[in-house]
Formats: C-alpha cells, sequence, structure tokens
C-alpha cells in the first residue's frame, strides 16, 4: 500500500512538473486547448458528479437560501460525524450553532446511497457590503459529490429532501408550539392561508399580491417566533430588511428586487428605524401633501452632504413595494414589528396601512400549557393549579416562561422545573407588590417619603437575595 502511494506520489509530481513546463513554453491557446480537453476527457472517466452550491452569486446581495439550507440541513447532520467544526452565535438564541468548518467533508446517506458533502472556499470575490461599499470576500460554497448512476434520484429526491428537512431546522417555530390563545393562532393561521390561496383575487382587483402584518409586544413575547411560525406555515422565505442600514429609496428598490415571491420581508422595530412614521427628521414643518418622491428628493438635495443618511420613508417602502409587485405576481408578506406600538404615529396605523394588527402578550395559562407540553411532554399535574392561579395575576413573558421550564440538566425532571417555574412567578410577584407598596407610599406621605424609601429598599435587597 505504502509503496503504491509514492509511485503514485511521484508520477503527479512528474506530472505536475511537466505541466508547469508546457505552460511557460507552450503558447496560451494551446494551453487553453489541453485544459479544456484534458478536463473533459478526465470527466468522461470520473465516476461522479458533483454539485456545487455556492453561498453568493456575482451580482446578488442575498445570502442564497439553498446555501443556507444546506448549512442547516448539514449543521444538524454532520455535527456528529465531522471532525471539525465551526461555532457560530445563532439568530435569536444564545446557543452556539456548530456547522462544517472550512474544507471539511462529511458523509450522508440516503435510500442506501453514499453521497459526500464538502465545504469549500475559493479566492476572494468582490461583493456588496453595507449597501454601496464593496469588500473582498471568500467565495464559500458546499459540494455534492455522488456516483453517476443516482443522479436521477440524487437531484430530485435527495435534494428535495435536503431542501425540506433544512428549511425545518431553519424554521422550527410552528403555530401549534407557539404559546398563544387557540382562537388567535385560528385567526392568523386562516388569515395566511387566505392570502396564500388569492391569487385571483388580487389579480381581479389589480393590486399587487401582498399582505402587511403588524406584530407589537414587550420583548419575549414571540414576535420573531411569529414571523418564523408564518414562513413554516407557508414556506415562504424570510428577508430581515435592515432598514437603518438603507441608504435611501433607491437602495431600498435594489433591495426589493433582490427577493423572490411567496417571501416574508421583516422590518423589525419600526420605532427604532427612522422616518418611518412618516416624520422626516429634519423636514417636519413641511406638510403632508409636500411629502411626495419629487419633494422629498428637493429637501433631500439642499441638505448637507453628511445629513443624507437613512433616508428611507414609510411611503417610499410602501410605495415601492406597490409598484413593484404589482406587475410580477408573486405574492410578499411585509411583517413590521415593534415593542411599543403608542411610539408610531397614529396615521401609519389610522391609513389602514397595514392589513393586521396582532398584539403579542404576556404568557396566559393555555399559553403556559403548550410550553409545558413542548418542553416537558406534561399535559396535567397537581402543579397546574397553583400555576394558574399565579399566573392570573402575574405578568410573564412566554420566553421567560419557556427558559424556566427548559431542564438545565439530566437530574431535572418535569417536577423541579415546574417548581422552579412556581419559584419565578412568586419572585416576579413579591418585586410586584414592593413596587406597588412603594408607589402608593410615595402618593400618600411624599414629605416622609426618604426614610420609608430606604425600608423598602432593604426590604426590596432582601426580597432578591437568592433563595
Ligand atoms: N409565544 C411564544 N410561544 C412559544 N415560545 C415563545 C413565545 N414567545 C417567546 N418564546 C420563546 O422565547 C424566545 C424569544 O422570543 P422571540 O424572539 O420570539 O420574542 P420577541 O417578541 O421577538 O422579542 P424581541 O422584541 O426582543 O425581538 C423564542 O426563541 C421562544 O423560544
Ligand atoms: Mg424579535
Amino acid at each position: 500500500m505504502t509503496e503504491m502511494m509514492t509511485t503514485v506520489g511521484s508520477t503527479m509530481a512528474s506530472f505536475m512538473f511537466a505541466w508547469a513546463i508546457i505552460r511557460q513554453y507552450c503558447p496560451y491557446e494551446l494551453c487553453h486547448f489541453l485544459e479544456k480537453y484534458g478536463h473533459r476527457l478526465a470527466s468522461f472517466f470520473y465516476p461522479y458528479i458533483q454539485v456545487s452550491i455556492h453561498e453568493f452569486t456575482e451580482t446578488r446581495l442575498q445570502r442564497s437560501e439553498a446555501y443556507a439550507t444546506v448549512e442547516a440541513y448539514l449543521s444538524a447532520n454532520s455535527s456528529q460525524s465531522a471532525k471539525r467544526l465551526k461555532a457560530e452565535m445563532g439568530k435569536d438564541s444564545e446557543k452556539l450553532v456548530l456547522s462544517m468548518d472550512e474544507y471539511e467533508k462529511v458523509t450522508d446517506e440516503f435510500q442506501g446511497v453514499k453521497i459526500t458533502w464538502a465545504s469549500c472556499k475559493t479566492g476572494s470575490t468582490k461583493r456588496s457590503m453595507g449597501y454601496g461599499n464593496y469588500q473582498e470576500q471568500d467565495k464559500r460554497y458546499y459540494r455534492l459529490t455522488f456516483r453517476k448512476r443516482y443522479r436521477e434520484m440524487m437531484t430530485e429526491a435527495y435534494l428535495g429532501h435536503v431542501m425540506k428537512q433544512g428549511k425545518e431546522i431553519r424554521h422550527p417555530a410552528t403555530f401549534e408550539t407557539m404559546a398563544m390563545e387557540t382562537e388567535k393562532k385560528q385567526e392568523i393561521v386562516e388569515d395566511l392561508l387566505a392570502f396564500s390561496q388569492s391569487k385571483d383575487f388580487y389579480a381581479r382587483i389589480g393590486k399587487a399580491w401582498k399582505r402587511e402584518y403588524l406584530l407589537y409586544g414587550p420583548p419575549g413575547t414571540g414576535k420573531s417566533t411569529v414571523i418564523a411560525a408564518m414562513a413554516n406555515l407557508l414556506s415562504y422565505h424570510v428577508y430581515d430588511l435592515e432598514l437603518t442600514a438603507v441608504k435611501d429609496n433607491t437602495e431600498l428598490r435594489k433591495l426589493l428586487i433582490e427577493t423572490t415571491s411567496k417571501s416574508i420581508i421583516v422590518i423589525e422595530d419600526i420605532d427604532c428605524s427612522l422616518d418611518l412614521t412618516g416624520q422626516r427628521k429634519k423636514t417636519t414643518e413641511r406638510p403632508a401633501e409636500d411629502k411626495n418622491e419629487q419633494g422629498e428628493k428637493e429637501a433631500y438635495l439642499k441638505e448637507p452632504k453628511e445629513e443624507r443618511t437613512s433616508r428611507v420613508t414609510l411611503s417610499g417602502l410602501l410605495n415601492f413595494i406597490d409598484g413593484l409587485w404589482s406587475a410580477s405576481g408573486g405574492e410578499r408578506i411585509i411583517v413590521f414589528t415593534t415593542n411599543y406600538v403608542e411610539k408610531l404615529d397614529p396615521a401609519l396605523i389610522r391609513r389602514g396601512r397595514m392589513d393586521k394588527h396582532i398584539e403579542l402578550s404576556y404568557c396566559s395559562f393555555e399559553g403556559f400549557k403548550v410550553l409545558a407540553k413542548n418542553y416537558l411532554r406534561v399535559e396535567a399535574h397537581p402543579l397546574f393549579e397553583l400555576i394558574e392561579r399565579l399566573m392570573e395575576e402575574i405578568k410573564i413573558t412566554p420566553a421567560d416562561v419557556a427558559e424556566t421550564l427548559m431542564p438545565k440538566s439530566a437530574r431535572e425532571d418535569a417536577e423541579k422545573c415546574l417548581s422552579n417555574l412556581i419559584r419565578a412567578l412568586e419572585e416576579v410577584k413579591k418585586k410586584a407588590d414592593l413596587n406597588e407598596a412603594k408607589e402608593s407610599l410615595r402618593e400618600k406621605e411624599p414629605e416622609k417619603e426618604p426614610a420609608k424609601e430606604d425600608q423598602l429598599l432593604q426590604d426590596k435587597q432582601e426580597a432578591e437575595k437568592p433563595l
């Protein structure tokens, strides 16, 4: 074996050496000819087929959906077998997500056929970053290799299987696993399904096939989870649009053109995305009717250059969406989220610019039962009664409930996790009671406040000590 390897090695080295000499002295055309036909000859005898899935194509700004889906599929399937993994922070989670490191290879099996996946990288390419600036980026891609005779099975059944599984991993949330009142859930699901089946209706009324949702509620109540559940239900792609990074309406247009049909365009925290309320930062004195595109352009040109940033307006966004997609026929959902609905310009809501408002709120007992079923596989327990009583008077987010119900070690059984939740609820209650007492004292005896405050502070510190 060692002997054979040595022979192969030295033959390869001689060949490379000869090829280097030929390249140096041969005319360019001849080299090109030899390379081209040499490659064809090799592929004739090569018993495998290779499929490459690139992270970015030359012109596109958006990361390829296929690449991201394969990445998700492989991180779930390769973290057991790959020897070199790369760890990255997952979106919306505190957990590290493991995926194959560069140049790593893993094998997969499908209906008894062996498949190899390799994570590859080639020289750098110029790619648009931060909308307008160009940076050198490595070209990354996954390469799938399988035997020629399985071509049909691989390109149809196997790739379909990879995409389906990868998508499920990327959007694990479903409406069934969401802590939300059943009626509300049903209403959203019906609304989404009705929208996705209304192609003819939108065509008949001559409107772009799109629907806008406003999701609002405190942090940790499930706004991002609803978006993932929507994507999962309809098998739509999700595009996160970071509006604060978009320079102006022209760039916005460029980004929106990038989105494919059957997509959900997410604009998070609109209260923080400048100018979205329709009020210009610098030009609030302008009458409302002047806020057309021409007026905006003139005002924009009058402003000093350094202030011409974040020029995206809500009207710009909605107009583009209408104009761009009314002809394309593809369906799009646009989701806006905010933690502070009261901060938004009432006109934004009043004018009916958003088709549907969904409030995400604190966890109800019904919501808790869904989480207990998801996390602990428990549908009934003697501790439920106490939890129900506590939840009636205490505000706790589904994210906090989920966090307490998650077993922290193999020794934590359902009862222990439920007790943890009861303890967390009681602590929240104690703090709320203290705050309430403090408030009422402040209202009743403002002059004696400092001394009482001290006492309350002491009580509070006592209450906050670890149990
Ligand atoms: N209604 C819910 N049902 C099930 N799980 C939930 C729900 N709300 C929150 N969670 C859990 O809490 C985590 C955080 O929730 P999520 O990111 O959806 O909150 P959010 O409302 O988007 O918060 P933010 O305003 O900070 O973006 C989720 O990953 C999920 O595990
Ligand atoms: Mg969120």
